[in-house]
């Protein structure tokens, strides 16, 4: 259950207070998510219209600092007409506050679910919506630096230990290694950059038929490759859940629905094959350095990395290559 923070009905009537919505009705707590406390707000206006909002309490893994890029770049491409959740702002304009020493920040509900088993419809339309998020972030003045970059899988990875990974899997330590020196020796320096979302998985999407309601999460979105997060994208999409079975439609559909809206440049499409390569070891990097040291009484559901070491294997198969070609 991702509620950390305790919060009683007068602190969290005090809280909504502080922001021009109307009366608190209700609060329920969010079981989905990991990383921050989230909870369902219910309020009445002066017209007596309901509202619904999300209020995020950040915990230890969002630092604070990084709040504005995240909350501004939510402004800035709902204002561009992108499926994205607006920031609300408090009495004073902030888009952030402080309680009890943490942040936390009031967000626009957008309606529909997290799909499981996505159509290839659905691919398409995230295809084409992370295009729009692509052009539209374009013009957002500020950057932030991948903190999930290469260095922080050598890091993370390193610290598992060549042990820890065999533990895991007896082959994972060679094919981390092996990976690991061709991504830096090849990693692209000269392709578009701009800001990414770099984790849009399902999770993160919410939908209605095939069409794109939200993107949500935007708390690894960064400066980067462009190209990079069609590859994350990509990776999340395009498999069954254990990364055993590669789904070509979905692939397609994805593709397509991207092109459609921001056509991928030559060099971006040759480089694909690469970048999804790095998309899967940033996962596996995470999820491998989650399994190793996360407490066995911790209330999270570890997942787990090789679903991600067998996409990064299906990946580096250069028979495979070709799902990346126009
Ligand atoms: N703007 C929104 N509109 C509707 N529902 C939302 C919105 N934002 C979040 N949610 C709901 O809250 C859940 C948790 O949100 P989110 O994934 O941002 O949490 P988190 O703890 O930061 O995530 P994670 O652990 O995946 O990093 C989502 O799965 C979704 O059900
Ligand atoms: N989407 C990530 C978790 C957040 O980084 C994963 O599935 O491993």
């Amino acid at each position: 259950m991702a509620v950390y923070t305790r919060l009683g009905a007068e602190e969290m009537a005090a809280i909504i207070g502080a922001f021009d919505v109307g009366t608190l009705v209700s609060a329920k707590g969010i079981a989905e998510g990991v990383s921050n406390s989230n909870w369902l707000i219910e309020t009445q206006d002066s017209s007596g219209a309901a509202r619904r909002f999300i209020l995020t309490v950040y915990e230890a893994r969002t630092d604070v600092q990084d709040l504005p890029f995240f909350l501004d770049l939510l402004d800035h491409l709902a204002a561009r007409d992108c499926p994205v959740p607006r920031t609300m702002h408090d009495r004073d304009g902030a888009s952030h506050r402080f309680h009890e020493g943490k942040a936390l920040a009031l967000i626009e509900f957008l309606p529909g679910v997290s799909v499981s088993d996505p159509a290839p419809a659905q691919a398409r339309a995230v295809g084409a919506a992370l295009a729009q998020v692509h052009l539209a972030a374009a013009d957002f003045g500020c950057e932030r630096v991948n903190s999930m970059g290469l260095a922080a899988w050598q890091q993370l990875l390193g610290d598992c230990g060549r042990e820890g990974l065999e533990a895991i899997h007896p082959e994972l330590a060679r094919i981390v290694e092996h990976e690991l020196a061709l991504l830096s020796a090849r990693w692209p320096a000269n392709l578009p950059r701009g800001v990414i979302h770099a984790d849009l998985f399902p999770d993160n999407v919410l939908m209605l038929g095939d069409t794109v309601t939200g993107l949500i999460d935007f708390y690894f979105a960064c400066t980067d490759i462009t190209a990079y997060d069609v590859a994350v994208t990509h990776a999340a999409w395009c498999f069954n859940a254990d990364g055993t079975r590669f789904l070509p439609a979905l692939s397609s559909a994805l593709l397509e629905g991207y092109d459609s809206v921001r056509p991928l440049l030559d060099d971006e499409r040759k480089a694909l094959p690469l970048l999804a390569r790095g998309a899967a070891m940033r996962f596996l990097a995470t999820r491998a350095y989650d399994w190793l040291n996360t407490p066995d009484d911790a209330l999270v559901t570890l997942k787990d990395p090789m679903a991600f070491a067998r996409r990064l294997e299906f990946y580096a198969n250069p028979a495979n290559a070709s799902i990346f070609a126009s």
